[in-house]
């Protein structure tokens, strides 16, 4: 199911925040979004999970204006796993999974047999299996936002939007977590920090500054060190990984040194 971002503008206090964003996802493909702190990443994507109604502009999932469709209806085309997701109330691991079934059941029908398994199925993926039994407030924070990912596998959802979630992750679970995303099947829009791991798991990348799209293409294409060095102010040199033939960044701190230690 594609999932299209048409002209998306948002401003805030009369500052803006997005200016005329388009981006498409394919059906099953994976797009990533990358930029400097307060360049509007999330902003966009909270207009695909509708904490955020644009101020001009439409998106559409599977051709449909989004933000026209029942909540519900929304809820079971799209899942997402954004920066808000906090989790106040001590559910179990087990629970808080199940709650991904929300936007399919009606009130507090029990799961089918069916839906359990999905549970075990995604609390497996995730690596939470064996905290299944343990309240979620107990958890560590990596621990935490795998269970969060497992509760958007549960929602069967065809699209699916993330916001920084290798946040909290160690490099095992940041690799699978974007391993099970490129093979999934499902159209996907991520916000990465990391270049690498963008470069590695996106078929398209759109690079955000200041609320304006200034590149958008396959990581090869936009990851190169005038780009790098233009939108993010950092030298790094752009080396292809001897495996996968990927676009990979090296840099070098730099080595500037005032001599002081305090104003
Ligand atoms: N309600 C608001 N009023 C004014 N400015 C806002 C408001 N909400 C967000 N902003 C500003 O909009 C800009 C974009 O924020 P956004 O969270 O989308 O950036 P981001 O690219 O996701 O950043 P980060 O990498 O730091 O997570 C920031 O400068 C932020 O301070």
């Amino acid at each position: 199911m594609e999932l299209t971002l048409d002209r998306l503008s948002v401003t805030a206090n009369g500052t803006t925040l997005l200016r005329e964003l388009s981006l498409d996802v394919p059906g099953g493909g994976v797009v990533g979004l990358v930029g400097p702190n307060g360049s509007g990443k999330s902003t966009a994507l909270r207009c695909v999970y509708r904490a955020l109604r644009p101020h001009t502009g439409t998106v559409r999932i599977g051709g449909d204006d989004l933000h026209a469709l029942p909540l519900r209806d929304s809820a079971r085309r799209l899942a997402a796993l954004t920066q808000e997701n906090t989790v106040d109330l001590d559910f179990t691991v087990r629970e808080l999974v199940a709650l991904g079934r929300t936007p399919h059941n009606a009130g507090n029908q029990a799961l089918s047999r069916r839906e359990r398994d999905l549970c075990e199925w995604a609390m497996e993926r995730m690596d939470v299996a064996r905290l299944a039994d343990r309240g979620v407030l107990t958890l560590s924070g990596g621990e935490r936002q795998r269970v969060l990912v497992a509760r958007a596998l549960v929602q069967e959802p065809s699209v699916l939007v993330l916001d920084e979630p290798t946040n909290h992750l160690d490099v095992r679970h940041q690799i699978q977590l974007l391993s099970l995303l490129r093979g999934s099947g499902l159209t996907v829009l991520v916000v990465l920090h990391d270049l690498n791991l963008a470069s590695a798991s996106c078929d398209r990348l759109g690079v955000l500054r200041d609320g304006r799209l200034v590149a958008a293409g396959p990581p090869t294409e936009v990851l190169t060190a005038e780009l790098v060095r233009d939108v993010f102010g950092v030298e790094a040199t752009v080396v292809t990984h001897p495996v996968t033939g990927d676009p990979q960044l090296l840099y070098a701190l730099t080595t500037h040194d005032s001599g002081r230690t305090t104003p």
